[in-house]
């Protein structure tokens, strides 16, 4: 039987996608959320399940190692992936801000420090706005950084606000809304598509809160 593979982001998203996944009426064999297995199969075997680390759900689709990926805007938008990017799954919402001491905004100097998860989308922010930057690549405590005179400013993800708040940051410019994304390689969007048409229709439906 043909089947489609399914790359799903791990960490704090993955309970959520699995849930809606369930609402749906899909379940997996043997899945538990302390597993420490990273591939699972759905009851009538047309889906195989990756878990995969969330940076790298796009690499995956894009390269068609995985037909469909469920992974953060965030991550797709800084990867850059050539993916079809097709239903806003709602989970995870959250948004990108640059952040940082109250008294820095507006900004006066030349050449602004900014540290970030997410060079790309950093870059593509200020470039838009006309400010030179310089980016430092973080790969997680990010708040830190400003309050240590590593950089000016911070490009990062905001939910509740508490840890911008906790270290004294401000937002101070939106830059983006994030939150799950489905996404589909090109080629298996044609090639597959008795797959995975139908399973986009049930998560749209699911979404609506149709049984
Ligand atoms: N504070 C947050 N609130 C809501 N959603 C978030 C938040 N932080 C991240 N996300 C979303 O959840 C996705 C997965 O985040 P998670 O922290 O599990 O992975 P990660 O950033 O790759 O972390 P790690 O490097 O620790 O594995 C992100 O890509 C983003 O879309
Ligand atoms: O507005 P809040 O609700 O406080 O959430 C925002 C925080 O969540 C994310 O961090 P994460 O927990 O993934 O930690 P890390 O990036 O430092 O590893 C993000 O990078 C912020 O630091």
């Amino acid at each position: 039987m043909e089947s489609i593979t399914l790359a799903l982001a791990k960490g704090r998203t993955a309970e959520s996608t699995i849930d809606l996944l369930q609402k749906i009426g899909i379940h997996f064999e043997d899945f538990h959320e302390d597993s420490r297995k990273l591939v699972f199969y759905s009851e009538d075997t047309s889906i195989k399940l990756i878990f995969v680390k969330a940076v790298d759900v796009p690499t995956y689709v894009e390269k068609g190692a995985a037909d469909i990926g469920i992974a953060g805007k965030d991550n797709i938008l800084e990867s850059g992936a050539d993916v079809y990017e097709l239903l806003d799954l709602k989970i995870g919402q959250c948004k990108f801000v640059v952040a940082g001491k109250p008294e820095i905004y507006p900004f006066a100097q030349q050449r602004l420090i900014v540290a970030s998860k997410y060079p790309n989308i950093t870059e593509q922010h200020f470039r838009n706005k006309g400010i030179t930057i310089e980016t430092v690549k973080l790969n997680g405590s990010v708040e830190l950084a400003p309050l240590i005179g590593l950089s000016d400013v911070i490009v990062d993800i905001v939910e509740t606000g508490n840890t911008l708040k906790e270290n004294g940051l401000s937002v101070l410019e939106d830059v983006e809304k994030i939150s799950t994304r489905l996404i589909v390689n090109k080629a298996s969007f044609a090639t597959k598509s008795q797959l995975i048409q139908p399973f986009i229709k049930r998560l749209e439906a699911g979404l609506e809160g149709k049984p």
